[in-house]
């Protein structure tokens, strides 16, 4: 298998030290540099956690790109450095993976349509691990029989994204198969600001965030005297890993931009 040329964008991060570790692990993948906002014109080898690992570190997407040539970014940074990135990748012919989420419906639009000006694939997906697509997935099948529906989202305490990537697009997937309503009583009126949740279409996405959580989301469908729960945990990052290491591999081969894993898992 042709070895594919690798940047991490975000390496000292939670996701990103997993990223490092999935690419290095894996033989047909190179780590061939990384973007962080420290320690730039440095080798990550020297990086505390990185022992062993030599990739050079650039400040500057742009300069990184132009100087170790990678077939494909994987970013996993902040919602800002993110799109800049991504933006920057397709202008210099490089496929971005893009995990970070906070994106709104302008930026997947925008990058959709540069992607396709320069013929050239990009993934971003808000959840890489496969049980959550699943459950995104189920959620709009479940969605045609149940249109009442709210979506619950929890996380660390360190996210900086509300709500989460993930929420939203489980809220987008099930807008496209159900027409749009105000779900509860006409008249309801929150004597508490934000006591309903944020709507996307009318969708109530309510967003917790506490120390100890990882990654977990409940859709909650209401009908005539029952209720259908779908929930998804990940415990640890590494379940994220495997989705990585498909988009990396399917990305060289798509010329347009794919939003979400679902396109992609068979
Ligand atoms: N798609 C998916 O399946 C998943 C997506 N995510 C998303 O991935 C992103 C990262 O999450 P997580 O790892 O938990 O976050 P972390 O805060 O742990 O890591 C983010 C890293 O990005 C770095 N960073 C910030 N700005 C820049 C920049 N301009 N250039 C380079 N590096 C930068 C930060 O540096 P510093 O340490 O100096 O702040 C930090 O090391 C989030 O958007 C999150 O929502 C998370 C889990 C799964
Ligand atoms: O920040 C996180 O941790 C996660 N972010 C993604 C999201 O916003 O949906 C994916 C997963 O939920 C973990």
């Amino acid at each position: 298998m042709k070895t594919i040329r690798i940047v991490i964008a975000g390496p000292r991060g939670r996701m990103g030290r997993e990223a490092v570790s999935l690419v290095q692990k894996t033989d047909h993948f190179q780590l061939v540099g990384v973007i962080d906002r420290k320690n730039d014109g440095g080798d990550l080898a020297d990086v505390e956690g990185f022992s062993g690992i030599h990739a050079p570190i650039y400040t500057d997407a742009a300069r990184c790109f132009e100087e170790v040539k990678p077939d494909v970014l994987i970013d996993l940074t902040t919602p800002e450095a993110g799109k800049k990135h991504a933006e920057i990748a397709l202008h210099c012919g490089v496929r971005p993976v893009v995990g970070t989420t906070g994106f709104t419906d302008e930026d997947i639009k925008r990058l959709t349509a540069l992607a396709e000006e320069k013929e050239i694939g990009a993934i971003i997906a808000p959840n890489f691990a496969v049980g959550a697509v699943l459950m995104m997935k189920f959620a709009q099948m479940a969605a045609k029989y149940f249109p009442d529906v709210e979506i619950i989202e929890l996380h660390h305490d360190q996210k900086l994204d509300a709500p989460s990537g993930t929420a939203l697009k489980t809220a987008q997937l099930i807008s496209a198969v159900r027409p749009s309503k105000k779900q509860g009583h006409p008249d309801e009126k929150e004597t508490l600001a934000g006591a309903r949740g944020a709507t996307y279409d009318g969708i109530p996405i309510h967003s917790v965030r506490l120390p100890g959580l990882v990654a977990h989301q409940e859709v909650i469908f209401g009908g005539n005297g029952q209720s259908l729960t779908i929930r998804h945990d990940s415990f640890h990052r590494g379940s994220f890993m495997s989705g990585v290491k498909l988009s990396v591999e399917t990305v060289m081969h798509l010329h347009t931009l794919v939003y979400g894993l679902e396109h992609i898992i068979e």
